[in-house]
């Protein structure tokens, strides 16, 4: 049988994941790569990849999209490594960089500011571009808060928005899944999860980073009905830009 070919993110968000399909019988089944949020978009959406832990914002562009596992990258609220960093209150904000890594949080961003913020501002992805505001994601953020005038946490604003949590990325194929293994793949990532505790003891703590808090609170992993609920609004709103 051909392997499985699985593109997952290549931050601390994703550990708990990578560990327990490495710890379990399924790494036999796959080949796993490890890219930047943005890639493993694009190699679901070209067919390099079967199965992606994917922005859900690049869902729309994935043929035959269908979410196969039972498990996510979420939050109830402020997830502390998706960011607007601002040298201006957010009712200054008149230009913004877009993260290259996102695809999500980049969507999100422009979301929040039209529709929650109602504020009109023109976005960049050019690096050399000095602009009031930054999106940044994934373990580039981490302990940068205090160096910004101001720290926007998206998973908080958009809680404060729509009262729902947030899905960030989810396990993405692009053709049909048995439920053999999918069975087996939610088993693996689950029990990943129950050992965040051995992924907690192999990471590098990081200046003015709860890592703890992060991988336990403020990280939610579970594809809830809630979750969803986001997602649909989410990816509606994003239509609306
Ligand atoms: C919570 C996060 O979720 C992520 C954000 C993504 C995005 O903005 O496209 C994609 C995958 C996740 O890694 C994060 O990266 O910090």
């Amino acid at each position: 049988m051909d392997k499985i070919k699985i593109s997952a993110v290549a931050y601390t968000n994703t550990k708990a994941f990578i560990y327990g399909l490495e710890h379990s019988d399924i790494i036999n089944k796959i080949d796993l790569s490890l890219d930047i949020p943005s890639d493993c978009a694009a190699k679901v959406i070209s067919g390099q990849a079967d199965i992606g832990l994917m922005p859900v914002a690049a869902i729309p562009l994935v043929p035959n999209a269908n979410i196969v596992a039972d498990y996510c990258i979420g939050s109830d609220g402020a997830v502390n490594s998706v960011f607007i960093f601002s040298d201006v209150p957010v009712e200054e904000i008149k230009t913004l960089r877009l993260d290259s890594h996102s695809r999500t949080s980049n969507n999100l961003a422009k979301v929040l500011l039209k529709f929650y913020w109602k504020q009109d501002v023109e976005f960049t992805t050019d690096l050399n571009a000095k602009t009031d505001a930054i999106v940044l994601i994934g373990d580039r953020t981490f302990g940068k808060k205090d160096d910004f005038a101001f720290a926007y946490d998206m998973g908080a604003e958009w809680k404060n928005f729509t009262g729902l949590p947030f899905m960030y990325a989810a396990w993405v194929a692009n053709k049909e899944i048995s439920q053999e293994f999918k069975d087996e793949f939610n088993e693996a990532l689950k029990f990943g999860l129950e050992h965040r505790k051995e992924v907690l003891q192999d990471l590098p703590q990081t200046d003015n980073f709860d890592l703890k808090d992060y991988l336990y609170h403020k990280l939610q992993f579970e594809v809830t009905e809630d979750r969803k609920k986001a997602l649909n609004l989410f990816l509606a709103y994003i239509q609306e830009l």
